[in-house]
């Protein structure tokens, strides 16, 4: 099966998980990651649903899935354990066109989730094409070690540092040059080992500085 990749906005955004156990709670805790508004439907919850609940970072209903559950939703995960209701679910999703998520069934997924590495706006996402996802957890464990704090500490000033060259107005292939120069230089590792000095050496030519 092929993918197509995309990183979806669901801030503030309906969307809802049926099922409550520990597959649903890892579902869950990336949508609220992505300050999504999520809905669980599910007669019995792990202990971490219970506590998100209790604390009001989710919405709550201990109860089986009932049709017309999906009405309003923008996303769906289904993660019961009751082959009647995954398939349910996905009939209903299909009805209403929306985006659905059955855990223990790729054909029933219009969207599969990847493993994610996250630093600050950085975010390395794995698919392995549901080919093995124990892999695709292997690969992350991995990749977490080479991409530390540093990572986010350099997008938050490339993205300063970037707005700044823009606002220049030099010609494309100007800053296109100064972009590269800094994307490709030595900086996170510089940020890693505590060298701001060697980081504003590198920077004063260009013109930025570390700080605001
Ligand atoms: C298709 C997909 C649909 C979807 O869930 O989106 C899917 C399906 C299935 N997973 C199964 C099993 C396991 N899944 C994990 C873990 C993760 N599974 C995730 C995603 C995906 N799993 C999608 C494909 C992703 C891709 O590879 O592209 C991750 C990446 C993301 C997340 O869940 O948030 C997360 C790792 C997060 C991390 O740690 O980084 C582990 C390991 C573990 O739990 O540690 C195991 C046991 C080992 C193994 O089987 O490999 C089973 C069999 C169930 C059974 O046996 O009953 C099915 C059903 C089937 O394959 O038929
Ligand atoms: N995609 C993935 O990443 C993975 C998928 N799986 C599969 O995911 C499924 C769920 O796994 P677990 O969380 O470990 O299962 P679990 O057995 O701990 O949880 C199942 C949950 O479904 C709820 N449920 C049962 N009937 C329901 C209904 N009618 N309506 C709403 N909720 C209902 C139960 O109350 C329970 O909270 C299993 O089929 C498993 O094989 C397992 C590992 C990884």
């Amino acid at each position: 099966m092929k993918y197509y990749p995309l990183f979806l906005k669901l801030a503030g955004k309906k969307c809802l998980v049926v099922g409550g156990g520990q597959v649903a709670a890892r579902k869950i805790a990336s949508l609220l990651e992505a300050e999504a508004q999520v809905r669980v439907v599910s007669p019995q919850v792990c202990e971490e649903i219970r506590l998100a609940a209790q604390e009001g970072r989710l919405e709550l209903e201990m109860r089986g899935y009932r049709p017309g559950d999906l009405r309003g939703m923008r996303l769906v995960i289904a993660a019961t354990d009751d082959p009647a209701v995954q398939e349910a679910v996905f009939s209903e999703a299909e009805a209403l066109g929306i985006p659905c998520n059955v855990v223990d069934k790729p054909e029933y997924c219009s969207f599969i989730v990847p493993s994610v590495v996250k630093s600050g706006d950085l975010t390395i996402a794995i698919s392995t094409s549901g080919a093995s996802p124990a892999l695709a957890r292997r690969l992350r464990e991995e990749l977490e070690g080479s991409f530390g704090p540093e990572w986010g500490r350099f997008l938050e000033l490339m993205r300063r540092w970037r707005r700044e060259i823009l606002s220049r107005g030099l010609p494309a292939s100007e800053r296109e040059a100064i972009f590269k120069k800094l994307a490709y230089s030595p900086i996170p590792q510089w940020l890693a080992e505590g060298r701001e000095d060697k980081v504003a050496e590198f920077i004063a030519p260009l013109g930025l500085s570390l700080r605001e």
